[in-house]
């Protein structure tokens, strides 16, 4: 028996997959485990189950010990990971890709339908008690037909969202550091293009690629001055991935018409500047909220964790 800790709450399918073939020390809280409480459970871990909320660090390894093997995170992002730290120490990440796919875009979908229709700002109207009434030109909004979505990072979350985006009547393009499966692309009729084109050609830019060093702010004042003054920016993905002062500066000064967003830089703090503009949909990172994907997400970081204390392979180990 190997002794597994759990740094948050997760599905009881998941817990109960770890407890039946070994100890498991399972932070049930629902508050997110303080820093200090969780450097002193780690000790002695051989495996450890992660939320992305936890920073799995040199000194969070050092202070599980050397028997760690695995350090499963609940998320298909990893950035809270320090892989080459892993690495040295031989200790093996694991992700959650695939299982979250569709409700990430749905929740992407969801954000361009909030900020194109400004659903919102309608909401918003309506709880205030405001008088309002139906008129021609009230509340009006933008259209998706026939409009262009420019997708940042075409893995599987990106292509859900163009599958959406073809069934709303939307060109695609994106932008990706590989070109994808042609017959995916002919089916979504999506076209490669430098991030250059992409920001001057769509109509709603949407973000689905990794936070790393390498696209920290891909998204700042450079490339909102480079969109359509019509055009929406959505995230789903990281918050860092966008400036986000940048971004409140665009939106207030008319640079792009509106964006929609489930990520923040310094989550759960949302720069405050953003609060106090209408042309911004903000959601609190529920893009794989869902009872099943939630579900399917700790028994796959499950999976993966007893694959590792097995001695086998894991399913979806981070490369
Ligand atoms: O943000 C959620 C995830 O990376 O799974």
């Amino acid at each position: 028996m190997s002794r597994v800790v759990v740094t948050g709450r997760i599905p009881d399918a998941a817990l109960e997959k770890l407890r039946a073939e070994h100890e498991v020390d399972a932070w049930t809280e629902a508050d997110s485990i303080g820093r200090d409480e969780l450097l002193s459970r780690v000790s002695g871990a051989d495996a450890i189950v992660s939320l992305l909320t936890e920073r799995i660090d040199p000194e969070l390894l050092d202070a599980a010990g050397p028997q760690l093997k695995v350090v499963a995170n609940v998320a298909v992002g990893y950035d809270n990971i320090d892989v080459p730290a892993c690495t040295e120490r031989d200790v093996v990440a694991t992700n959650t890709p695939g299982v979250l796919t569709e409700a990430t875009a749905d929740i992407a979908f969801g954000l361009i339908l909030m900020s194109t229709r400004r659903l919102g700002e309608g909401e918003r109207l309506i709880r205030s008690g405001q008088a309002w009434k139906w008129g021609m030109f009230f509340l009006l909004g933008s259209g998706l037909q026939g409009k262009t979505l420019g997708i940042i990072g075409m893995g599987g979350i990106g292509q859900a969202t163009a599958r959406r985006a073809k069934a709303f009547g939307m060109e695609v393009v994106y932008q990706s550091r590989s070109e994808i499966d042609p017959s995916t692309a002919a089916e979504l009729g999506a076209r490669r293009v430098d991030l250059d084109e992409l920001l001057a050609v769509s109509d709603v830019v949407s973000v689905h690629c990794p936070y790393g060093p390498a696209t920290r702010h891909l998204i700042g004042a450079e490339q909102l001055a480079a969109m359509k003054d019509s055009a929406y920016l959505i995230n789903t993905a990281r918050g860092p991935i966008v400036d986000e002062a940048a971004l409140a500066v665009a939106l207030r000064d008319g640079t792009i018409a509106g964006a929609g967003l489930d990520v923040f830089e310094n989550e759960p703090q949302v720069h405050p500047d953003l609060l106090d503009l209408e042309n911004v949909a903000l959601v609190p990172h529920l893009g794989s909220a869902t009872i099943e994907t939630r579900t399917a997400m700790a028994t796959l970081a499950a999976d993966n964790a007893l694959a590792v204390l097995r001695g086998d392979e894991p399913p979806t180990p981070v490369r």
